[in-house]
């Protein structure tokens, strides 16, 4: 069995955050982990509050896991404050922790700030330079570069950029964009264009921690990096495609689609 951590906030909704990923983890057939970060009270609609672990109890749940569940690969997701940001970092290299698939997760789809706007800056220089894989959507990349992303040629730019902080490689998602759903990869020398068609389907929530943790899940499933993206840039598609139409707003992404389940 692999195993696979996903550090991250609580979705009480169950479409994104630590459920997303501990969801998707399942679907692959990995063993999924979690250190919680923040607690959301969240559904479909918005969210209605936020409340921080402390920096501390961050820590212990890493120490508890790495001293024994080793993974295989971590996502990094919510983080919320500079404090739990410098914790995360301290945790993964105290523990020497290797395989990080960071999604710098700042805003949720329904406008509220799962990062304080302050603690960009922690995340720039404490996250991203521990991180194999970065994968900013539009907004995102955006902030951790200055600057508005409108097209392709500004995503590829920002994969630059972000490059330059110490990322090993980038994904910057074009989820946001009109058109094909089309993703930009750079490993420092190439840029893939990784698409697929658009889902027409308002029910979108947790897409970025669903591609961020299946990406995870594959790396700790053994296929490299770029194969790993494309396994989870196809897993992603199917979750869209069956996405469910529960909640009265923004219904989730389907993380089992894949999987059948009869009942007898
Ligand atoms: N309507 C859609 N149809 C197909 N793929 C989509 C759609 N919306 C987002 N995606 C894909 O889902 C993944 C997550 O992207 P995005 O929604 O931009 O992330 P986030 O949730 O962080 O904003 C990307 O691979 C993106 O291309
Ligand atoms: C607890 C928590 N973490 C992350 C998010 C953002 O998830 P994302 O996949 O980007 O989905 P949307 O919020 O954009 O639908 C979240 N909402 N909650």
């Amino acid at each position: 069995m692999k195993l696979a951590l996903t550090i991250a906030g609580s979705d009480s909704g169950g479409g994104a955050g630590i459920q997303a990923d501990l969801k998707t983890f399942s679907a692959h057939g990995v063993y999924g982990m979690s250190v919680i970060t923040s607690i959301t009270a969240q559904n479909t609609i918005g969210v209605l509050g936020i409340e921080d672990i402390s920096p501390d109890m961050v820590y212990l749940q890493m120490k508890a896991i790495f001293e024994d569940l080793y993974p295989n690969a971590v996502k990094i997701g919510m983080v919320s404050n500079e404090d739990i940001i410098k914790m995360v970092a301290k945790g993964l290299k105290d523990y020497n922790v290797k395989n990080i698939v960071l999604d710098p997760v700042m805003i949720s789809k329904s406008g509220s700030y799962l990062l304080k706007p302050e603690a960009v800056e922690a995340l720039k220089k404490e996250l991203i330079p521990l991180s194999l894989v970065v994968t900013p959507n539009l907004m995102e990349a955006g902030e951790l570069i200055g600057k508005e992303i409108k097209n392709v040629s500004d995503m590829k730019e920002a994969a630059k950029k972000i490059l330059d902080f110490g990322a090993k490689t980038v994904v910057v998602k074009g989820g946001h964009l009109t058109g094909d759903a089309l993703d930009v990869f750079y490993d420092g020398k190439e840029f893939y264009e990784i698409t697929t068609e658009r889902i027409d389907t308002k029910n979108t929530h947790g897409t970025g921690c669903t591609f961020s943790s299946a990406i995870a899940a594959n790396i700790a499933l053994g296929y490299d990096l770029v194969e790993s993206i494309k396994r989870a840039k196809a897993y992603i598609t199917g979750a869209i495609k069956h996405s469910l139409a529960i909640g009265h707003g923004v219904g989730p992404t389907n993380h089992f689609w894949n999987i059948e389940i009869r009942k007898v």
